[in-house]
């Protein structure tokens, strides 16, 4: 296959960043071949098999500068020594080690691989190196003390680290309305410099989607499971294009070629290889089973096997490696699947007795040392800041909050389904109730003489705000886990902030509630026949909407799964009924429960609406009793106002706030 080196950056990206560094370091790179570049930089010879066993040793990394100056250089490397991961759920049998002093490195401009067997800890390794994965995550302890970025420890769990690198996950994240040819543009958009013009963003999209073979499907939606769109394959490749047109320095991706079929799958890796050489950028990948083709292109390999290292150093010694141990590769065999073979047919002491399995010796207490006087990176020293466009030369929050909420409009108009049903089921519920109670509450209330004639107007006024809760929520709630995964992974990467992303969703939702209780409100009022002015009743149960919708999505921030967030609306709602003052009257409450009328905000809504219509339509002492019921003044209204709209800013930040935790820990 032709390379395509030289053509996806350089014809579109200017070289303002080209230094004296650079042009000197092209000088030693003619000098030092690729295979001669140790550890630090510290050329390595490898004359012949037994000098090949344990490479890494030669140039042990402490014999580097403590401080290595922070420069762009092509001869820095990401590397980990000691890194441990263990798994305890407390009972004897529920402890096992799943990373055991795992170690080895990722130089820049190379592409590193990490294969072993199934369940050997590739995708542990991988989350653990790129902080994804750390002792906060449930029953794991994590040690990943020992990870270095040109010799100076790196703290990857960091979000300001995290930001500054790409991860390609397995599960892709894309927003499924948009097409391949806007979810590159939009992380261009948002994480390259901001004086980028149009122009020059859609010849570097255009480049990306060429690069990665989008072309064809570039402008058909990416899908989901509901939503037909692109295959599987371009869906990954996508994903891959929406990291890589950012241009990372350090970029992991786990399982990239999975899905994709053989010819796919080499020119992924081809990409890989052409932007790790062409942006000195260090890519680390795991994979299950590379052809021969794809194995040619890796420069190094981390073999992997219960945990442990099996093999580590370059790709092109691994098979002398293997011959030198009594397990050369046979002929026409591919040497990846070779690899894999005797990982998984051979027995551990077998494979450590025929000297695979290496120690690592450069972890020396020179490292050690080292690291304990180094400086801990936040990730946003020079040195550490993987993104080749800082955060501050990015758009700043009103162009994220206008870019997310084009795309908000996009994504509303391409899936229509959430609004259909929405508008559908408001429409059922408005008529069955407006049929139901049909001019229930036309009748002159101060000539009531029982409570009981008053009962079936409260009953169509908590119908009218019962329905618009649950009409709210629950759209919300199925919707809102499935789009957490895409919020998580563009948030973690920088491209806008929690604020953002939050006024963006804010302004849909405004508009498309108002729609929602419009309608709503609209048939039940005039069927209802209330006597309450409109714009009250509308304005009550359009704060409730919010106010629910609020409560929706703080409880889909904290639960990942759309079906746990629908088990638990049961638990939040139904309080909220039986406390409304409909069933039982306040006063005959438990007192050490009745407390909870003041927390819900169905109740203060009950209230304001009972106020409203019986209060300021009637003076029989009836409506008063009514009132009395439910604990409800005419002169406390801007008081329920007032809780009612500091809950929904209580729901919203709070939900907020739990977005920004979890983006901090995991993504
Ligand atoms: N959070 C966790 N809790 C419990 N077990 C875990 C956890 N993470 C990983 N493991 C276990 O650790 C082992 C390694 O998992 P990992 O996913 O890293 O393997 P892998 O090499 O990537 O496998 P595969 O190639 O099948 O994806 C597996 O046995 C897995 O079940």
């Amino acid at each position: 296959m032709e390379s395509k080196k030289g053509r996806m950056w350089e014809d579109v990206v200017p070289h303002n960043n080209i230094d004296v560094d650079t042009l000197l370091r092209e000088d030693t790179e003619e000098f030092m071949k690729e295979d001669e570049i140790g550890m630090n930089g510290v050329p390595v010879v490898f004359a012949d098999v037994e000098e090949v066993e344990e490479p890494i040793k030669e140039a042990p990394i402490n014999d580097g500068p403590m401080v290595a100056p922070f420069k762009d250089k092509k001869d820095a490397r990401l590397h980990w020594e000691n890194v441990e991961l263990t798994f305890d759920k407390g009972g004897k049998t529920d402890k096992f080690t799943i990373l055991n002093g795992v170690w080895g490195e990722a130089p820049q401009g190379e592409v590193s691989a990490i294969m072993g067997p199934s369940g050997s800890g590739k995708t542990s390794l991988l989350n653990v190196l790129s902080g994804r994965m750390t002792s906060s995550t449930a029953f794991v302890t994590v040690n990943a003390e020992q990870v270095t970025w040109n010799g100076r420890k790196l703290d990857v769990t960091a979000l300001a680290t995290r930001q500054t690198f790409a991860f390609v996950a397995q599960d892709d994240s894309l927003p499924i309305t948009a097409t391949p040819r806007e979810a590159i543009m939009f992380s261009a958009r948002l994480r390259l410099e901001k004086d980028k013009t149009e122009e020059e963003l859609v010849e570097i999209t255009n480049k990306m989607l060429d690069e990665l073979h989008l072309d064809s499907c570039a402008d058909t939606i990416v899908g989901g499971a509901l939503l037909k769109g692109i295959s599987g394959g371009e869906r990954k490749r996508t994903s891959v294009g929406v990291e890589l047109v950012c241009k990372p320095k350090l970029i992991f991706l786990d399982e990239p070629t999975s899905g994709l079929d053989s010819f796919n799958a080499l020119e992924l890796v081809q990409v890989l290889k052409d932007v790790a050489l062409e942006e000195s950028a260090s890519v680390i990948l795991t994979i299950h089973q590379p052809s021969s083709e794809i194995w040619e292109l890796f420069d190094r390999l981390t073999l992997l096997n219960r945990g442990r290292v099996m093999y580590e150093g370059r790709r092109d010694k691994a098979m002398p490696k293997f011959a030198a141990c009594g397990f050369p590769l046979p002929p026409q065999y591919n040497p990846a699947d070779w690899v894999m073979n005797v990982a998984q047919t051979q027995k551990t002491e077998q494979l450590e007795q025929a000297g695979f399995f290496p120690i690592n010796d450069f972890s020396t207490d020179g490292l050690a040392k080292m690291l304990r006087d180094s400086e801990i990176s936040d990730g946003i020293s020079d040195g550490f800041n993987f993104a080749s466009v800082k955060q501050q030369d990015r758009v700043g929050m009103v162009a994220q909050t206008k870019f997310l909420f084009i795309r908000e409009i996009q994504n509303f108009r391409r899936n229509v389904h959430p609004l259909r049903t929405r508008t559908g089921m408001t429409l059922l519920i408005a008529l069955l109730a407006g049929v139901l109670f049909f001019d229930a509450a036309k009748a002159d209330f101060s000539l009531l003489t029982s409570f009981v004639d008053l009962n079936t107007a409260f009953g169509a006024l908590l119908l009218a705000l019962m329905s618009t809760m649950f009409s709210t929520v629950l759209p919300v709630l199925v919707s809102f886990p499935e789009e957490r995964p895409v919020f998580l992974r563009e948030y973690s990467t920088g491209c806008y902030s929690v604020p953002a992303y939050f006024a963006s969703r804010f302004v849909m939702e405004v508009l498309v509630t108002a729609f929602q209780m419009t309608i709503g409100t609209l048939i039940q009022y005039f069927m209802v026949g209330y006597q309450m002015n409109y714009g009250l009743f509308w304005l009550v149960t359009y704060v409730m909407a919010m106010t629910s919708t609020a409560l929706g999505v703080m409880i889909g921030s904290s639960v990942a799964d759309a079906s746990v967030a629908i088990e638990m609306l049961p638990a939040v709602f139904m309080p909220q009924i039986l406390f409304s003052g409909f069933f039982i009257p306040k006063e005959n409450m438990p007192d050490w429960l009745s407390w909870l009328t003041y927390i819900y905000p169905l109740n203060y809504a009950v209230r304001l609406v009972l106020v409203y219509e019986f209060g300021d339509n009637c003076d029989s002492f009836i409506c008063e009793e009514l009132l009395r019921r439910v604990d409800a003044n005419s002169e406390d209204t801007w008081w329920y106002w007032l809780i009612l709209v500091a809950q929904f800013f209580f729901f919203r930040l709070l939900a907020l706030f739990i977005l920004h935790r979890k983006a901090q820990k995991f993504y």
